[in-house]
């Protein structure tokens, strides 16, 4: 996407040594636009961890290069092994980083040691380049979905979207998933606006859904996670687009804590509630979300904390709980496939559901 005119990529290795891996720090955004030049595997862990570098899609690509850069230190078996296991054990929710790791260690494997920074680096590359291409599809048949609802709305007018957390193209490589149809929209001329849910504890509405809907010029309205359902309730929404973190083969979805609440409010509001994903984070092994998945626990001050910038324009935090008051953080939650009208892909949409997944992906119909 583009910021201030020039066109980026979310993960891009700096070509004047064609193996730096730069990514930008979403723990800054949108008070400050940093460029992290990671040269460690140690780097990337720490980024995945830290939420410097997030969004499902994003995490599997930037740990693919993060292999690649481990076996510019050691390519022997058993370090290439300890690494790629570090970086796959940095968060657990999202599927895209076990499926990113299990592809290079697929790829690297079979290769004599001296052979496998060239091919991690290219192989990664390639992950980067099908996620984009994943995402414009996703753009392309949730665009449709956006524009069946303009020629169906009864009053001609702005089309009211409410999106939970960020997926755009700062969650991946480039485009997004859940904010892609919405920039395609936006770029035909349809008179798409955005409630963007702040999505506490971390914000990552407020803080990055706002800052690349800003950039793009999308008319967009930052709300507190908990409006959502008022505004369903009086006709304020014609469509919920969000992402995911893992889709089950029964189509139950994994998402940022919250979207659960927010799919029981759509379905009480008869509220078309779809979700955006490329088939990188289908976990074809899980049936029942709510019972397989494994939900991150995070640090309990992102919730007794919150981060900002102060009056004199530094980052910082403030606590905003008493400090005896114990803090849970569950990162994610999983709505049930009932919930969901359906789910959007690069080969288009379909039920959320095994007979819908498996239209769209007959090679994993058992
Ligand atoms: C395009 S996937 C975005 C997905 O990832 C986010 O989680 P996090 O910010 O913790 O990495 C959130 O669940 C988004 O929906």
């Amino acid at each position: 996407m583009k910021i201030n005119g020039v066109q980026y990529r979310s993960v891009r290795v700096d070509p004047e040594d064609n193996r730096t891996v730069l990514i930008f720090d979403q723990t800054r955004l949108p008070f400050s636009l940093d460029v992290l030049r990671l040269t460690e595997c140690g780097q990337v862990a720490h980024a995945i961890t830290s939420m410097q570098v997030r969004g499902a899609p994003l995490i599997g690509a930037v740990a693919a290069y993060g292999l690649a850069l481990a076996l510019r230190t050691d390519p022997d078996d058993v370090a290439m092994e300890r690494d790629a296991a570090m970086l796959a054990a940095t968060r657990p929710t999202a599927i895209n980083l076990r499926w990113a790791i299990d592809r290079m260690l697929a790829k690297l494997r079979p290769l004599k040691p001296e052979d496998r920074v060239e091919a991690a680096y290219a192989e990664a590359a390639l992950i980067c380049d099908e996620d984009v291409a994943q995402n414009e599809a996703i753009g392309r048949h949730g665009l449709s979905l956006i524009e069946s609802i303009a020629k169906d709305k009864k009053k001609t007018g702005t089309i009211n979207i409410l999106t939970h957390c960020n997926a755009g193209w700062i969650a991946t490589v480039d485009w997004g998933t859940a904010l892609a149809p919405i920039y395609m929209a936006h770029d035909m001329g349809y008179d798409v606006h955005v409630w963007v849910d702040e999505t506490r504890p971390r914000n990552q509405g407020a803080a990055l859904t706002a800052w690349e809907l800003g950039s793009h010029g999308v008319p967009h309205t930052v709300i507190v996670d908990n409006a959502g359902g008022h505004l369903m309730q009086h006709g304020m929404v014609d469509l919920v687009i969000v992402g995911t973190d893992r889709v089950t083969a029964q189509g139950d979805v994994a998402n940022k804590i919250g979207t659960y609440l927010k799919a029981l409010a759509a379905k009480d509001n008869n509220v078309p509630f779809w979700v955006a994903l490329p088939s990188t984070t289908i976990d074809w092994t899980v049936t029942d979300g709510v019972r397989e998945i494994p939900i991150e626990e995070r640090a309990a001050s992102e919730v007794t904390h919150v981060a900002g910038q102060m009056e004199d324009g530094l980052i910082g935090r403030v606590r905003i709980t008493p400090r005896d008051s114990a803090a849970a953080n569950p990162a994610f939650d999983v709505t049930p496939a009932r919930l969901v009208t359906g789910l959007i892909t690069e080969r288009g949409r379909c039920a959320a559901s095994a007979a819908g997944l498996h239209a769209l992906f007959p090679e994993q119909a058992t």
